[in-house]
């Protein structure tokens, strides 16, 4: 679930969400917020954190915690399992990757368990995937797929290791991922990513909850929601009815083994 600011972090931690993602969405994408907003949410979050051995496992060591298979209405705050933190480096220009890394390195600095980097369509985008496969945080590419997706270059992002990969959109209005994107270029993206190495794949883009059983159905582990909780424009305020709304439909999906609530 994507966050702004510590009150949204509360509001998504409190619903039972499994990733928390900080961004700013009035600014793009995956616009992102000041360093010290992020380390704020991240030292609020670990405040809530749970005994480590109720928490969900890190993405890359095999799971993550998904809806439904951690805390149920009615548990103790101390039973749940905390939500991941991960927060975006902003949408930057093709050219300007080392200020990207300079930013990502701010954003690993407040905490997060993942920084989240923006792969735009352009010749850029190989160069900045092995660059950022060299640091030594966790950071999880994300393919905007508005023009489609590279499978070559999601393989290629399976093979480097990074924890999990990311398809998403710019444009917001259009349409959901699958809209535009279609279920079989999907189903590929996914496709070559597992087949490639033990990486998980987290959909996102405008995505709605009635899309979550087809979601579920291209083998994702997990997926990004922001328009779908809010009342109006996703760079608008999160509506809790919507949030739980869907975290109550993620319980069921998830109960079936599959996708799990992130940002
Ligand atoms: O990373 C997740 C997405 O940016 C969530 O926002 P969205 O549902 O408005 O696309």
């Amino acid at each position: 679930m994507s966050v702004r600011d510590l009150a949204e972090a509360r509001v998504a931690a409190a619903a039972g969400v499994d990733f928390v993602d900080c961004k700013e969405p009035a600014h793009g994408a995956l616009g992102g917020l000041a360093p010290a907003t992020i380390a704020a949410i991240v030292a609020e979050l670990r405040g809530l954190a749970a005994p480590a051995a109720v928490r969900p496992s890190p993405a890359g060591s095999g799971a993550v915690g998904r809806v439904g298979a951690g805390s149920a209405p009615g548990d103790s705050a101390a039973a749940a399992p905390r939500a991941l933190v991960s927060a975006t480096i902003g949408d930057w220009p093709a050219d300007a990757l080392d200020s990207a890394l300079a930013r990502a390195r701010e954003v690993a600095a407040a905490g997060v368990d993942y920084v989240k980097v923006g792969l735009w369509p352009g010749a850029a985008r190989t160069r900045w995937l092995d660059a950022f496969a060299r640091e030594p945080y966790a950071v999880v590419p994300v393919f905007i797929a508005d023009a489609g997706l590279d499978l070559s270059l999601a393989a290629r992002a399976a093979a480097l290791r990074f924890p999990a990969v990311m398809a998403d959109t710019d444009a917001k209005r259009g349409g959901s991922l699958i809209d535009r994107v279609g279920t079989e270029a999907l189903a590929a993206f996914v496709a070559a990513v597992h087949g490639a190495g033990p990486v998980l794949v987290g959909l996102a883009g405008a995505l709605r909850a009635a899309e979550l059983p087809r979601l579920a159905s291209l083998g994702a582990d997990f997926a990004g929601f922001r328009s779908a909780v809010c009342a109006g424009d996703r760079a608008g305020k999160l509506d809790p009815g919507r949030l739980a709304t869907l975290v109550a439909a993620m319980r069921v999906v998830g109960s079936a083994g599959t996708v799990a609530l992130a940002g």
